[in-house]
């Protein structure tokens, strides 16, 4: 499909290829994608919808009306709605409703949300009855462009991010661009940041595009989304397809997450968005790579900084600690699960559009910490 095509009409469809876990990720809007998604529904006894307070209003009765004529009966789950709320305490009140529903093992959940709400919703599918079939409806650009797709599924622990969880694919990914409307400006920008991240990680090319359309994005062009959100997802299925399970190529998609997750756990959960966190986080990881010799000088980082801004993102990490701020930021970040043996791994830019994984001693991360952010 090009841009050419009736944005209105036309439905891209992008196949992860896992062999008996392959799934399509359709990206449309309204009546034309809904009828492309029907037919990849899973059959099930029931269908359940997970969906949070602010979601539910919006789309829930729509969603509905697409899974009645599909299951002889749909739930709904209401969740409170938030980063704060991705833990057991909420994960559970997913299980005390389809247990107190009857909802047996070929029941099937509808992620309806954001990405925590599809984090949330694929780990109970993944331990209800030990495993029953998801589906994602990501109603956010960051859980268009990369939460909905790859089967990264978990809750936080007060320790570290996404500590809890299991490698589980969905059987579907509907991303309609019509839901995008009504999502908050921070929650855009959120989403372009994990865009952006594609850029150096993976295709240079699309980060020139995003260069030259950051505006249209932000205006929330129709057009200029569809393109962000296919193109993302095609570098997600490759690097998925390649690796399901992080044994080595899927570590380029936690970029800029070292340093974001220790922000995000650090500050508290929801203080900081995600997508804001890895912002931050990328501006790190690319001085680190700077520092290590890896981009031989600034222009990229500031074509990165300058992109960031224009996103409305920030650009600066926070102080965690006034005291021993490096320390803080190094203790937390030795939770990250790319950690081996007690070394922190990070990923770098070598150069950009190529990353790579490698561990780093403290103490040149303790130095570029001090430098890079001011007490
Ligand atoms: N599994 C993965 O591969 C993966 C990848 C990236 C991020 N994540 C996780 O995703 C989470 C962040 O996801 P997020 O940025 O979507 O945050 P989110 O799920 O908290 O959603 C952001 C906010 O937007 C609201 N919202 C959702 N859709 C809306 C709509 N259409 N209109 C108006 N409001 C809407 C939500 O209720 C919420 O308040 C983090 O927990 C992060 O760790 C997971
Ligand atoms: O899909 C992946 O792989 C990613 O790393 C995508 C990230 O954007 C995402 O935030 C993911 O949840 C981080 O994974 P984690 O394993 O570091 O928790
Ligand atoms: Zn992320």
């Amino acid at each position: 499909m090009s841009l050419l095509d009736d944005p209105a009409t036309c439905v891209d469809t992008i196949d992860i290829a896992l062999g008996e876990r392959s799934y399509p990720i359709l990206i449309g809007q309204g009546a034309p994608l809904w009828q492309q998604a029907v037919q990849h529904f899973p059959a099930g006894t029931s269908a359940t919808i997970v969906t949070n307070t602010t979601v539910a209003p919006l789309y829930a009765e729509q969603l509905r009306a697409q899974l009645a004529p599909h299951y002889p009966r749909v739930d709904l789950v209401v969740l409170p709605d938030g980063e704060a709320h991705k833990n057991w305490q909420t994960l559970n009140l997913i299980f005390d409703a389809m247990l107190g529903s009857g909802a047996d093992r070929k029941a099937v959940l509808y992620a309806l949300g954001g990405g925590v709400i599809g984090d949330m919703t694929g780990f109970a599918a993944a331990c209800y009855m030990r495993g029953v079939p998801f589906v994602q409806v990501p109603t956010t650009l960051l859980a268009q462009v990369d939460s909905s797709v790859g089967g990264k599924t978990a809750i936080n622990h007060p320790l570290g991010k996404n500590m809890i969880g299991a490698f589980y694919q969905p059987r579907l990914v509907v991303c309609d661009l019509a839901t995008l409307k009504t999502l908050p400006q921070p929650e855009l920008s959120a989403g372009l940041a994990e865009v952006i991240k594609y850029g150096p990680i993976y295709d240079m090319d699309f980060f020139a595009w995003l260069e030259q359309n950051i505006a249209a994005l932000k205006a929330q062009d129709g057009a200029a989304l569809r393109h962000a959100v296919r193109r993302s997802c095609e570098i997600k299925a490759a690097v998925v397809s390649a690796d399901e399970t992080e044994s080595g190529l899927r570590e380029i998609l936690n970029f800029g997450h070292t340093f974001g997750h220790a922000i995000e756990a650090g500050m508290g959960y929801g203080a900081w968005l995600h997508g804001h966190a890895v912002a931050a986080g990328m501006v790190l990881a690319t001085q680190l790579s700077q520092k290590l010799g890896y981009l031989p000088d600034d222009r990229f980082l500031q074509r990165l900084l300058a992109l960031l801004e224009k996103a409305q993102l920030p650009v600066q990490a926070p102080v965690l600690d006034a005291a021993r701020n490096a320390e803080r930021y190094l203790a937390l970040m030795r939770v990250d699960k790319k950690t081996q043996g007690g070394a922190i791994r990070f990923v770098l830019l070598n150069p950009p559009g190529k990353a790579h994984t490698e561990k780093i001693d403290d103490a040149i991360v303790a130095d570029l910490l001090n430098a890079s952010i001011a007490a």
